[in-house]
């Protein structure tokens, strides 16, 4: 490896370079670095990986960039060792080049996120192709049977019937031995030959009601399509990207998934590639089963829940063309797909959309970069768009549900006097449901039994012995636990620093509210089914439980956040949400889209059928929120016109980017310390830096933030970047852990 001098380069021209990032951690080293492509390396390309010797051992690299000269001199150059196939698509590298520098990120974590499933950092793949032996029957073999001119046992006769009537099979299918098939592949009358097999990922359905016949689009579906069809039809350069990108904002129920499916056949006739984003792919089954149904096997899903094989044929699959339309969550965004017509985002306000570990990308940023190189359209949607995504995108209403149903009406329950987690106007509601033998979900949107535990003689409060917060009571788990850091233990009975034996318990998480439901039931034709984080830790066990929900004739779900996304359960004429205001009480400029959201989607999964409207409830102390009232009069825009007036006073996106910095040390000075230092040298024009401010303390880690908001968004994150690693490398630096977050979540 040769570290070309940058300031005084001397160019030598030379047989073609390859200017390759190897994929190591160090965050020190600056690449790309310069190799030289030998006698066999001709058909190296931008996305070829190689395997390449770097600081003294052989490591994984991705070309990034082919050259004809460089500032090294030739005969330092050091040559690859080997191709690894396959590689990446060239667009692909180039978007990860884009990561890198939007994110705050190294060009090795960010080329991690677009290589082939299985390929990390080994200089070896290590999934492959699966390959059969497949036995197939010659003409000459049909013959064989047919006239009886050849000698055959009765045995092969009867391999040779089987491939005749099956056509071609896995050899261990036959009933014949391998030798026995050599033979009779010997004399020409079958053939013998290895062949792909793929690993097909099997996916829970449902709820795919709609077969695969797309129904008649309503006039206001129409509407909304034409310009889509008419952007993917037009040719290159006759619109502006501006143009191509939109934002189908339609009320829950108002059909858009049948849009999306139809924009997709567009782009496939106009012969371009579609991605559909979901946020989650537990939580979408409906919409992967519906795209399947229309589409087949032109479908592949790219999913961590896939095993390996199956995600690497998957992948395979996309980069040869065979799948043309590839769904999935976050990641998917980076399909091997070329020539993207169509990239969807499903439910775009979902935060499942911004990526947690570093390179910490947002999805939907990347996909309309994605989009814009590839000159497709991108189509966000949802019934609660971020107001980022309806300043920025062209906007397509649906104002009306297909089954041309009102929006079921709202109920905001004052809490302020209640004595008891349902207010009684909710508990005559679901005895109406009950006896009409429907169904009703129920919103709680926290886990476990209660939030927190006090005692009644001292005050003193539970909390996780890392973390600044109160422990949460699971008691069917025994135990009060930390949601921040899994810390769990035993229940106490006795207060450790009075020693009294009363202990209260503080507000009801879902594990409660479901005893609740079933006392105030009490019918077991009426059964209460229960969705959260504690109930579905087993792979495959949200779309179970959704499953099992839409199949009981009547019944109430109760859970978290998880029983508000997307489902289109016929069935449900009551909604409630219980503590409305929860999420109103975080310190963060997105409290009032999340609330906002929160109860416009849980509003959208009642009345959807053919059994009358439905009726939503919503409990809150809060009963003046501009966000729970806007919700309950279905008034997004209202809510978003408010929302975006008020973001551009306080210059939240999208009139700034923002960008955090975290700083955490086991000792609170040194975070402090760095975190000043980071405010210290960031300096870049526009931007302004807030902090530092204390976090609570997590995982035994104290915290420290700063918040910059910047209008040059470039700059400041150029700016933030080099702050952060030039701090990380003090005294100080050294002891804390430094992280920056673009478009924190
Ligand atoms: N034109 C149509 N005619 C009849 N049924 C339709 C039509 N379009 C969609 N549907 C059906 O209406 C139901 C609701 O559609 P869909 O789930 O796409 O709504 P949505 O807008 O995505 O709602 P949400 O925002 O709540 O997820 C689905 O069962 C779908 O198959
Ligand atoms: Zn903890």
């Amino acid at each position: 490896m040769i570290q070309v001098d940058r300031a005084r380069p001397t160019l030598h021209a030379v047989p073609p370079i390859a200017r390759i990032e190897p994929l190591t951690t160090a965050r020190a080293l600056r690449g790309p670095f310069d190799y030289l492509l030998g006698p066999g390396l001709e058909h190296v390309q931008v996305g070829t990986l190689l395997v390449v010797p770097f600081a003294g051992r052989d490591v994984l690299g991705v070309v990034v960039e082919l050259a004809g000269e460089t500032g090294v001199p030739p005969e330092k150059l050091a040559a690859p060792r080997s191709v690894v196939e396959p590689g990446v698509p060239a667009e692909l590298v180039a978007l990860a080049r884009w990561i890198t520098d939007e994110y705050c990120s190294t060009p090795a974590r960010a080329l991690g996120l677009v290589l082939p499933p299985g390929a990390g950092r080994a200089t070896r793949p290590r999934v492959r192709t699966r390959r059969v032996l497949v036995a197939e029957a010659t003409d000459a073999g049909r013959a064989a049977l047919a006239d009886g001119g050849q000698r055959l046992t009765p045995k092969q006769r009867e391999v040779l019937e089987t491939l005749a009537a099956a056509g071609p099979l896995p050899a261990t299918q036959t009933g014949g031995d391998h030798g026995g098939l050599r033979r009779l592949a010997d004399r020409g009358l079958l053939q013998l030959e290895q062949r792909e097999q793929r690993r097909r990922p099997v996916h829970a359905a449902v709820g795919a009601r709609n077969g695969a016949a797309p129904p008649r689009l309503t006039a206001e579906q129409i509407a909304a399509l034409e310009p889509i069809v008419a952007a993917l039809e037009a040719g290159d350069g006759a619109l502006s990207p501006a143009d191509r990108r939109f934002l189908l904002h339609g009320v829950t129920g108002s059909g858009k998934t049948e849009v999306y499916l139809q924009a997709a056949a567009a782009a496939l006739r106009a012969g371009r590639n579609v991605i559909v984003l979901v946020p989650e792919i537990a939580l979408a089954p409906q919409t992967v089963a519906r795209f399947q149904a229309r589409f087949g096997d032109t479908v592949a899903v790219l999913h961590s829940q896939l095993g390996q094989g199956e995600r690497y044929d998957e992948w395979m699959r996309l980069r040869r063309g065979e799948a043309r339309i590839c769904v999935g969550p976050r990641s998917a965004v980076f399909a091997p797909l070329a020539d993207v017509g169509l990239v969807i985002v499903d439910e775009e306000h979902e935060p499942a959309y911004k990526h947690e570990g570093d390179p910490r990308y947002d999805a939907r940023r990347v996909a309309a970069r994605r989009a814009h190189d590839a000159g497709a359209v991108l189509l966000s949607g949802s019934a609660t768009p971020r107001p980022e995504s309806v300043h920025a995108l062209r906007r397509l209403r649906i104002l009306r549900r297909v089954d041309g149903r009102p929006l079921p009406p709202v109920e905001i329950l004052d809490m302020r006097d209640a004595r008891h987690p349902l207010h009684p106007v909710t508990r005559e509601a679901l005895g109406d449901v009950r006896r009409a033998g429907r169904k009703a979900i129920v919103l709680v949107n926290r886990r476990g039994w209660s939030n927190f535990l006090s005692c009644r003689s001292c005050g003193r409060v539970w909390n996780c012995p890392e973390c600044d917060v109160a422990l949460v009571l699971h008691r069917s788990q025994r135990a009060v636990s930390c949601h921040h850091c899994g810390h769990s233990e035993r229940v106490p009975r006795t207060c450790p620093d009075c020693g009294s034996v009363s202990l209260a318990r503080h507000g009801a998480g879902t594990e409660r509210i479901e005893q609740e439901l079933i006392e105030a039931i009490g019918d077991p034709a009426f059964p209460v089914f229960r969705l959260d984080a504690d109930t579905t830790a087993t792979k495959g066990a949200i779309a179970k439980a959704l499953g099992q929900f839409d199949a009981a004739p009547a019944g109430v779900l109760v859970g978290t956040q998880i029983v508000a996304k997307g489902h289109d359960f016929p069935d449900v004429t009551l909604g409630v949400v219980l503590d409305a205001d929860q999420t109103l009480r975080f310190p963060d400029f997105r409290a009032e889209e999340r609330t906002f959201s929160l109860v416009a989607q849980l509003a959208g999964r009642a009345g959807r059928g053919q059994h009358g409207d439905g009726r939503v409830l919503v409990q809150t102390l809060a009963t003046d929120a501009p966000s729970i009232v806007a919700a309950a009069r279905h008034d997004s825009d209202g809510f978003l016109a408010g929302e975006l007036g008020r973001r551009e006073i306080l210059r939240y996106p999208p009139f700034a980017s923002l960008i955090r910095v975290v700083c955490s040390a086991p000792d609170a000075a040194d975070a402090h310390a760095a975190a000043d230092a980071v405010a210290r040298l960031v300096d870049a024009p526009g931007a302004t830096v807030l902090g530092p401010a204390p976090l609570f303390r997590l995982r035994g880690k104290e915290r420290s933030q700063l918040v910059i908001k910047a209008t040059q968004r470039r700059a400041a994150v150029q700016s933030v970047a080099a702050a952060v690693d030039a701090v990380a490398r003090t005294p100080v630096g050294r002891r804390v852990s430094l992280s920056a977050d673009v478009d924190p979540q």
